[in-house]
């Protein structure tokens, strides 16, 4: 039987990330699935919305002087409020369609250590955007649920939510967050890193999109059974000459940058577990680290933990999608 109190229930959810939004319906599932971005027009007089989500993804690093891309989000938390009320605004009518007009209750994803300072300017992004009341959900919570982990079990559970700006670490039980614990570093830092790599070691250029495609391939010559080529063939521009060029880049320098940049991870892990109380050290000695997030599946991250701490390291299913699964099962309770 329906609940008296029913029409307070959120009917949408949003997983608001440095590198995708999803809005989820109660009904629907996940309806809309965009990277964050927006490109806004007549930025020196009265900036504008131009495009946003997919459209806006394909102009990055190549836009005129006159049009801007611009983040809403940086490193997990929001950066410009602007952008992501006008993204949150544009995907929550092109998700709902143009038909609804009341103002939707919802629910938003935030990283669990995101200050009152961030999520109050979350909130003034949500309403200015036109969503009702709004309740903020700790990422790492959701991706459990998502994850089928039995966060309601007095065990301890943990779970590494490797995202594209933040990455968290948390020890769940008993419905709730025991400890957590958040870098800054993610997919798009080590994009970044790929980026500076092929800068300083190779005097080669390579724009965002391109350093994200390095990423993607890297992961899936490492995860293939048999190893087809030990190189990735990259196009940029080459500094030296100033002309476009492309580049055979070894696959071991590319596990050199990873391995720097996911030990900023596997030091975040061993911090939590040293900080475990030992009733749920021994429930995750038996259970192992669970993994979430887009950036979960590259190889060497599981193995790294898994070297470190001696626990066994699995990757949820659809490991992107684990938030945005966490939210719907939380709009369906
Ligand atoms: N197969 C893959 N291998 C490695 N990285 C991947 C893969 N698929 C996606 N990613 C990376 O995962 C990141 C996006 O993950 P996700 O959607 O979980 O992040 P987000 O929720 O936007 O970020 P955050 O939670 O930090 O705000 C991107 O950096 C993307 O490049």
């Amino acid at each position: 039987m329906a609940s008296h109190f029913s029409w307070k229930r959120p009917e949408l959810a949003i997983d608001f990330g440095t590198a995708n939004l999803r809005v989820i319906g109660r009904d629907e599932g996940i309806i809309l699935d965009e990277p964050s971005i927006c490109c806004f027009a007549d930025i020196d007089t009265a900036p504008s919305l131009y495009a946003a989500g997919i459209e806006a993804q394909a102009m990055v690093d190549r836009t005129p002087g006159k049009l801007q891309i611009r983040r809403p989000l940086g490193r997990g938390v929001l950066q410009d409020i602007d952008a992501a009320t006008h993204l949150l605004r544009y995907a929550v009518r092109k998700a709902r369609g143009r038909k609804h007009f009341r103002t939707p209750h919802a629910m938003i994803g935030v990283p669990a250590d995101a200050t009152q300072a961030e999520r109050g300017a979350l909130m003034t992004a949500a309403h200015d955007a036109g969503l009702g009341p709004v309740r903020l959900v700790a990422e790492p919570f959701a991706a459990a649920i998502g994850a089928d982990l039995p966060i309601s079990a007095p065990n301890g559970t943990m779970i590494v939510e490797c995202g594209a700006g933040t990455t968290e670490v948390a020890v769940l039980s008993l419905g709730g967050i025991c400890l957590t614990r958040s870098v800054r570093v993610g997919g798009a830092t080590l994009d970044k890193a790929i980026a500076d790599h092929l800068h300083f070691k190779h005097k080669f250029l390579a724009g965002e999109l391109t350093s994200e495609r390095i990423k993607l391939g890297y992961g899936e010559q490492r995860r293939a059974e048999a190893v087809k080529d030990e190189t990735i063939q990259v196009k940029g521009r080459s500094l030296t000459t100033g002309l476009p060029a492309a580049l055979a880049l070894p696959l071991t320098e590319l596990d050199q940058v990873a391995e720097k940049h996911f030990q900023q991870i596997v030091d975040a892990v061993r911090e939590v577990l040293s900080d475990t109380p030992p009733e749920l050290s021994q429930d995750i000695h038996e259970r192992g680290i669970v993994l979430t997030g887009g950036g979960a599946t590259t190889p060497l991250l599981s193995a790294m933990i898994k070297a470190d701490t001696g626990l066994a390291v699995t990757v949820a299913d659809e490991p992107a999608r684990c938030v945005a699964r966490g939210l719907h099962r939380m709009l369906l309770d």
